[in-house]
């Protein structure tokens, strides 16, 4: 039995001239959640839709749970949970129709009552798919990509749209599926949602992968255990900054208008900065003493936002 939930080899999909993934690789063990972090048009979609037997690849090679997508579908299919983006439902049913129906295709699944329940469906169990919230949809679509107990479930973007009660909701549930050994593959462009729920968290960029590891790993700081950052106008004089400060001290701009004081923060580091700012009669906006998270790490890499 292969030992990896996923087991992608440099895998490219192209739609016309759009090349949507470009020589993709992930290796993600059994019993893991990684998530795949990226901006719009990142690729997430189409190789998660290539991972669930939806699409085929140009070039490259899939494994899921050892098995081919496409040539060994019906084999994974009872397997595998899929969230897709959206969700999807017929208009009319009720949530607790809807779920028992799934259920029902499934050889051993959960108790669709105590499904709904914990995703704070109970309430609207009886209301017709089309009258649910969007963020009540994707509870719905979540719980029917769970009720068949899979081994893996794909989960494209499974909080969007979600208030923040909903998305704890889910994220409880998902941290529960990891203890109880189901691998988790999601796709998000919430850093906050990487850092909660990944083991392992891949960052894809136009195709590609630009950098993957634990979250904690991706976010370690160099050589500092903080760094100062701040927003402020494009193009400060980063040297003038650094000669202000006391020796040793590095100031760069990450991206534009994104600055970074490298060296021991310290409240008198904290102040000089302020200070200059005021002096060239610039606003420091966003400052911020402490970790860098993925945020970081994605502007760092690429010079551009995650949610941009
Ligand atoms: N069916 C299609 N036909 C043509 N181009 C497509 C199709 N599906 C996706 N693309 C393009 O492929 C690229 C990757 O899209 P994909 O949906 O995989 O990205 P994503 O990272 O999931 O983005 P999002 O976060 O917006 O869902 C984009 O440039 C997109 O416009």
């Amino acid at each position: 039995m292969s030992s990896a939930a996923v087991e992608i080899t440099g895998l490219v999909k192209r739609y016309g001239s759009v090349t949507a993934v470009d020589g993709l690789d992930i290796a993600m063990p059994r019993g893991t959640v990684l998530a795949l972090l990226g901006p719009n048009g990142a690729g997430k979609t189409t190789t998660v839709e290539i991972c669930e037997g939806f699409l085929r690849p140009d070039a490259g090679s899939v494994r899921v749970l050892g098995l081919d997508p496409v040539r060994d579908g019906k084999r994974l299919r009872p397997r595998i949970g899929v969230m897709p983006q959206g969700g999807g439902a017929y208009p009319g049913v009720r949530a607790d129709e809807m779920l028992r129906l799934v259920a029902s295709c499934a050889a051993s699944p959960l108790d669709p009552a105590w499904l709904l329940d914990t995703l704070g469906l109970s309430p609207v169990r009886r209301t017709p798919f089309k009258r649910l919230s969007g963020g009540q949809q994707q509870r719905l679509s979540l719980a029917c990509a769970l009720v068949g107990r899979p081994e893996l479930v794909f989960l494209d973007e499974p909080t969007a749209g979600m208030d923040p009660q909903a998305r704890r909701l889910v994220w409880d549930l998902l941290g529960a599926l990891r203890s109880d050994g189901v691998s988790v593959l999601l796709t998000t462009h919430l850093m906050e949602e990487a850092e909660a729920l990944a083991d392992d968290v891949v960052i894809v960029d136009g195709g590609k992968v630009i950098a993957n590891g634990a979250p904690s790993a991706l976010t370690a700081e160099t050589d500092e255990a903080a760094q100062l950052r701040f927003k402020a106008k494009v193009g400060l004089d980063t040297a003038l900054l650094a000669a202000a400060l006391p020796e040793g001290y590095r100031v760069q701009e990450a991206a534009p208008g994104a600055y970074r004081v490298e060296g021991a923060v310290d409240p008198q580091v904290v102040s000089t900065v302020t200070a200059w700012c005021a002096q060239q009669g610039v606003l420091a906006e966003e400052l911020h003493v402490g970790r860098r998270g993925l945020e970081e790490v994605f502007l760092e890499l690429t010079g551009r936002e995650l949610r941009a």
